[in-house]
């Protein structure tokens, strides 16, 4: 039988496709991300790594158990020392000083506060729908983007490290938990949980389409 992660892969194609056919995405792939796109981006993308080790912290406190309990707090450690370390040093390297730039752009609190919610007031399947949407769909446009080439070192580092095979075993786990949790759950409760993985596709298109908002011309 089909698992549950591959159902919802499988029910929003189109919503998959049009982010894996990001702009975002094809302008990294063809080496023509404006550089301006990808600073303004990046304070987006270190903003959300509060909102991440929020939405881990939720998903440690909902977890059904030790084991998945141990795996996220793995997680969240990664988030707090690697994560936060590396936004330090690329910003620092960049040049970039986030007050110069767009921090609450509707579409980025959109998602922020759209995922934040719904880890709040779901429980922890909810949890691993929105992370493993968020994060089997970065994986797989990076793992793309990877085989082509990327001149800024810092672009092609960011693609390397969601293409890399640490970031794969999390977006696996993800995959494999949320197929555990949907396993026991009503038809009802899966289709919502379908249509929050969309949601989560939704948001995460239009947060990626955000960082060209002082950029029109591409
Ligand atoms: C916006 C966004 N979605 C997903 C990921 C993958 O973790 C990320 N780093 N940023």
């Amino acid at each position: 039988m089909e698992s549950f992660s591959d159902r919802l892969l499988a029910e929003h194609q189109a919503t998959w496709q049009a982010m894996q056919q990001h702009r975002f995405v094809t302008d990294i792939e063809q080496d023509k991300l404006p550089a301006g796109v990808f600073n303004q981006y990046l304070v987006f993308e270190g903003d959300f790594v509060a909102t991440a080790i929020g939405i881990f912290a939720l998903a440690v406190s909902k977890a059904p158990g030790i084991r998945q309990q141990r795996w996220l707090v793995g997680v969240l450690n990664a988030l707090v020392d690697d994560q936060m370390g590396y936004f330090e040093q690329v910003l620092a390297r960049r040049g970039i000083n986030p007050d110069d730039y767009q921090r609450n752009l509707p579409a980025v609190s959109r998602f922020r506060d759209g995922m934040l919610t719904a880890a709040r007031e779901g429980g922890y399947a909810d949890i691993v729908t929105l992370m493993f949407g968020a994060e089997w769909m970065y994986y797989h446009w990076c793992s793309r983007v990877y085989r082509s080439e990327q001149a800024d070192p810092d672009i092609r580092h960011w693609v390397e490290m969601h293409a890399e095979e640490t970031f794969f075993a999390q977006a696996r786990w993800l995959k494999a938990e949320l197929d555990q949790c949907a396993a026991i759950l009503p038809e009802g409760e899966q289709r919502r949980l379908s249509a929050l993985y969309r949601q989560v596709l939704e948001w995460e298109i239009d947060f990626h389409g955000a960082a060209y908002a002082d950029c029109p011309a591409g």
